[in-house]
């Protein structure tokens, strides 16, 4: 091989040992495969390390994903039990730990996923001290939080996926009823994501014409076209999926990926994501919820501070008071 390699090549100059683009996901079940997936098809990431804790599964993944290169922009894929193999990361994805059996709330996995992120998080900072944390285990916002703590990092650099996934069931739903694409239809799920969630009613628009104008009782028990149900599903969705299939992945794989693009290519794009919430909204606990964000190369750059009704700030202050509640209960 060697001869053959010399007697077709005049070296030039050594390769590039970097890329600029090195996306860690940690957890290689079904989100974390979704997400891989997506990072690679939409050519978000060429150079993709996957860490799992489950040898053979992670050699299989590997194999059948290195096997779709050819139609793949040629990239670096690394699978390994080893975070020594993560070092370099520009962003990490933390898929890892259980998901909800069926009928059971995300909260409930709190301690266990908690447990599952003190071996993960300083493994991923120790060998990219500069890299970006985008947690994706349930549930969301209170493992952020504890990511934010196990990890040290500013708060600029560590971010849950949040209600970007939710926030696209609820434009999705909403167009479905109005005949029009999803991304024509603008709106917004706030707070947690899972069981409290936020629908912002006041601001749901298409090409700026807001619905609430036209029908002010738009989400309320007394609307007659009944928009209200439009939330409802949207938080069902999970629990319908996993009736259904087992577990959700597509979407969040896709929404995920859609966060990595718009950090790793610096765009400034304004998503739902978790954020440390404290001092915005009169909010005055320590916790992460999503609100509107402008994401770019440094992480979390602006929150978007929306003009909410008092019904939706109310919704926020009781959910914060329940995150806090339950994180005083987590061993970390
Ligand atoms: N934020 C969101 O919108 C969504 C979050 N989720 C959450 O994502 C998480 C993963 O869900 P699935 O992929 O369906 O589960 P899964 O069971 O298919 O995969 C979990 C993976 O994590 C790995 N893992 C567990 N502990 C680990 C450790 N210490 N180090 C490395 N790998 C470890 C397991 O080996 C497994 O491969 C769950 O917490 C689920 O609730 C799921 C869907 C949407
Ligand atoms: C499981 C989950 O968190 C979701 O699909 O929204």
């Amino acid at each position: 091989m060697a001869v053959t390699s010399k007697n077709l090549f005049r070296v030039v100059t050594e390769p590039c040992p970097v890329t600029s683009n090195k996306v860690t996901v940690v957890g290689t079940g079904q989100v974390g495969m979704a997400t891989i997936f997506s990072l690679l098809a939409q050519g978000v990431s060429n150079d993709i390390c996957m860490i799992d804790m489950v040898e053979d599964k992670l050699q299989g993944e590997l194999m059948d994903l290195q096997h779709g290169s050819l139609f793949l922009n040629n990239p670096k894929i690394t699978a390994s039990k080893e975070f020594k193999t993560t070092a370099g990361s520009k962003l990490c994805i933390v898929t890892a730990g259980v998901r909800q059996k069926e009928g059971e709330s995300r909260l409930k996995l709190v301690q266990r996923n908690a447990d599952v992120f003190k071996n993960i998080i300083p493994n991923l900072v120790q060998y990219s001290p500069n890299t970006i944390l985008m947690i994706v285990s349930n549930p969301c916002d209170i493992l952020t939080y504890v990511a934010w703590k196990l990890s040290g990092l500013p708060e600029n650099r560590v971010l849950g996926s949040g209600t970007n996934l939710d926030s696209s069931r609820f434009r999705f739903l909403i167009s479905k009823k109005l005949g029009t694409s999803t991304s024509s239809v603008h709106g917004w799920i706030i707070g947690e994501h899972g069981d409290s969630s936020v629908p912002v009613w006041s601001g749901v628009n298409v090409a700026g014409v807001r619905l609430k104008d036209i029908s002010p009782k738009l989400g309320t028990d007394d609307d007659p076209e009944c928009w209200k149900v439009i939330h409802r599903d949207v938080v069902q969705s999970a629990y319908e999926i996993i009736k259904l299939k087992g577990f959700t992945n597509w979407a969040i794989g896709l929404s995920a990926a859609a966060l990595a693009n718009t950090i790793l290519t610096n765009q400034h794009n304004v998503h739902a994501v978790s954020v440390l919430v404290k001092g915005m909204h009169n909010l005055d606990q320590e916790v992460f919820l999503s609100l509107p964000a402008v994401l770019g190369s440094n992480g979390v750059e602006k929150v978007v501070l929306q003009k909410l009704a008092s019904n939706e700030r109310c919704a926020l202050k009781f959910t914060a008071a329940m995150l806090e509640e339950i994180q005083g209960g987590i061993k970390i």
